[in-house]
């Protein structure tokens, strides 16, 4: 029995008879083929994708496991459509936190349609696409205080300038309130969690971009970087290495039906974004470590 997914946080959502990707109970996300080129663009990228051997195995598991494509019926009611068939990133997840991050200090690319280009350079400048080469799309986090998901409103999300996007991902690794951060900022209770450690996003997407400093086979135009973490370990945290391992904070590439041939040239739009990206993940890190020292230092001064 297929779905619409629970915790999708960007993109085109299959609700009130509009197509949109669907989910089944075996960790199955589908994606409908745009009727456009895109599907089709998309379904070429992961066929070269999957069986591309110049991409290291380390790097392959960043991106959806893609299962081919299938006739599924549309959500929309349509009939049957081919969809993607990707494995679903977040299933597996009792209580996922998911942040959607488009990539790049531009969306559009060389060929592109006018229109396109105008779409396309409108929002771009209207975002923090093009102040900081990455804009958060949309995010959905548990909320501690109330037991139950918080979602971003999308018209705030895409309103938000580069203070709106900190605090967007500060207000995503806290456990105070995200309704009343106007009131109380973002405590950041879980950045070490997630944002840090060993495995956390830091390292992760550290890993990526070490890879995109070479990698000239793909430009990944349009491209968001999924975060997602489980709050069901938090809640029941005690502190030790198991529990940080539970959080198991993952980073997913997702979107590709806008990837064009690296013909040989650094994909320098995902990496400067990725760059950028990295800075405020690192700088939101850099202020928990400096909180935490002023909060033991007196202790440790014997004060
Ligand atoms: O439909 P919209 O206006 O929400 O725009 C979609 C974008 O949503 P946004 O408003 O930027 O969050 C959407 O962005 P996200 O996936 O939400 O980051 C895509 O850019 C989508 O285009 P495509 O399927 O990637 O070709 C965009 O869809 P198209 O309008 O290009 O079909
Ligand atoms: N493989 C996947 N597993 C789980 N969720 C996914 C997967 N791919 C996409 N999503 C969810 O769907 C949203 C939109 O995906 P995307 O591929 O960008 O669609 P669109 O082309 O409609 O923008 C993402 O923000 C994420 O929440």
């Amino acid at each position: 029995m297929l779905k619409v997914p629970e915790h999708q946080v960007a993109g085109h959502i299959a609700s009130d008879g509009k197509l949109g990707p669907l989910v089944d109970d075996e960790g199955r996300f589908f994606k409908p083929l745009q009727g456009d080129s895109r599907g089709e663009h998309e379904s070429n990228f992961y066929e070269s994708f999957t069986s591309n051997k110049k991409v290291p195995d380390h790097i392959h598991r960043y991106f959806p496991v893609y299962h081919g494509t299938q006739l599924v019926e549309a959500s929309d009611g349509s009939g049957k459509l081919p969809h993607l068939v990707l494995d679903d990133v977040v299933s597996g997840y009792s209580n996922p936190s998911v942040m959607d991050v488009k990539i790049g200090s531009r969306t559009w690319y060389p060929d592109v349609s006018e229109g396109y280009f105008k779409k396309c350079i409108k929002k771009d400048r209207e975002t923090t696409t093009v102040s900081l080469g990455f804009r958060v799309s949309g995010f959905k986090i548990f909320d501690h205080q109330e037991s139950s998901f918080w979602r971003a409103e999308k018209k705030l999300v895409l309103g938000y300038n580069a203070d709106g996007a900190r605090l967007a991902l500060r207000k995503f690794v806290s456990s105070n309130s995200p309704a009343d951060s106007n009131l109380t900022p973002p405590n950041c209770a879980f950045a070490s969690e997630v944002y840090g450690g060993s495995n956390g996003i830091l390292v992760q997407l550290l890993e990526l971009k070490d890879w995109f400093e070479t990698q000239t086979l793909y430009h990944f135009n349009s491209c968001s970087i999924l975060m997602i973490y489980e709050n069901e370990s938090i809640l029941m945290k005690g502190g030790d290495d198991d529990d940080v391992q539970a959080a198991r904070a993952q980073v997913k590439l997702v979107d590709f039906a806008h990837v064009l041939d690296g013909n040989g040239v650094i994909d320098h739009n995902f990496l400067g974004g990725l760059c950028s990206f990295i800075k405020f993940i690192k700088d939101i890190l850099l202020s928990v470590d400096k909180r935490h020292e002023t909060e033991t230092s007196p202790l440790e001064n014997g004060n």
